[in-house]
């Protein structure tokens, strides 16, 4: 059965259960996320991670249990309403358009909400100042005015998240974003969602073990559709039966 949230939960997944043509891709399951904090989601091919966050967007439908965010059930409502209430996944943002420059990208996200005529017109003294944050807490400043189709494979993704944060989401679902990273690019990613948690809630899907500890958050496993262990790194690497399922191999692997 879930635990009562408290009043610091944000995200509240209830004892959900999502299936496909009768194959369960998850069951039962509960997940608390508190607000403002960060949450990294692992586990093996197939545990159900994306069907978890697809559900948490409204994308699929759970067929028993509920999702609330801030209190509210969710999980009845458009795609686009849970949008509109603050959850914010990376994929969904317009990806980077590479014709634009890096601050171009960003001032016009930051503005798609204002319809066409308030993208056309000029964008005002407060927006570039937004984008200038934005530039900076993606370390993109001095990126700001190359095509965005220039950027480093890394950059690209850095200016991604800089989008999605640009709509000031509540919940941000980042779903494996240092794939294709060097290690550097990976650490600074880890710092940059660091810089996030706090005024965002952040849960983040990731295979890289590496990246996993550089976050030094709470972790939820999930195997078969369920939530298997919650505990950090040290915790789980001392758990064998996590190193069986989740890595299917010796834990000097990990
Ligand atoms: N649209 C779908 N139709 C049928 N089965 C699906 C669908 N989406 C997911 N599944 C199945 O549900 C299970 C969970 O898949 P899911 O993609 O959520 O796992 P995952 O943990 O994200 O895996 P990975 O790490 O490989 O991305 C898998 O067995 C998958 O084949």
């Amino acid at each position: 059965m879930p635990s009562e949230p408290t009043a610091e939960t944000l995200l509240d997944v209830r004892d959900i259960t999502v299936s496909f043509d009768g194959f369960k891709a998850i069951t039962n399951l509960s997940l608390q996320v508190p607000r403002g904090s960060l949450r990294v989601l692992i586990g093996p091919n197939g545990a159900g991670k994306s069907t978890l966050l697809d559900t948490i967007i409204g994308k699929v439908r759970p067929e028993r249990g509920e999702v609330r965010f801030g209190g509210q059930v969710i999980s009845r409502l458009p795609e686009h309403r849970i949008a509109g209430l603050g959850i914010c996944r990376k994929f969904q943002a317009p990806g980077v358009l590479e014709g634009l420059t890096v601050r171009e990208n960003l001032l016009l996200t930051a503005r798609r909400n204002k319809g066409v005529l308030g993208i056309l017109k000029a964008p005002s003294a407060a927006e570039h100042a937004r984008a200038d944050e934005l530039l900076r807490l993606t370390g993109l400043t001095a990126r700001a005015d190359i095509p965005a189709g220039s950027l480093a494979h890394g950059e690209k993704q850095w200016l991604e998240i800089g989008m999605v944060v640009a709509a000031d989401p509540e919940l941000l679902l980042l779903d494996e974003p240092t794939a294709g990273m060097t290690a550097q690019e990976t650490a600074q990613t880890a710092a940059l969602i660091h810089t996030l948690a706090g005024r965002h809630t952040v849960l983040v899907i990731d295979h890289d073990m590496h990246f996993v500890e550089l976050l030094k958050a709470p972790i939820t496993v999930l195997h078969q559709g369920q939530v298997f262990r919650e505990g950090n790194l040290e915790t789980l690497r001392a758990d064998p039966e996590v190193m069986e399922i989740y890595l299917g191999r010796p834990k000097e692997a990990v």
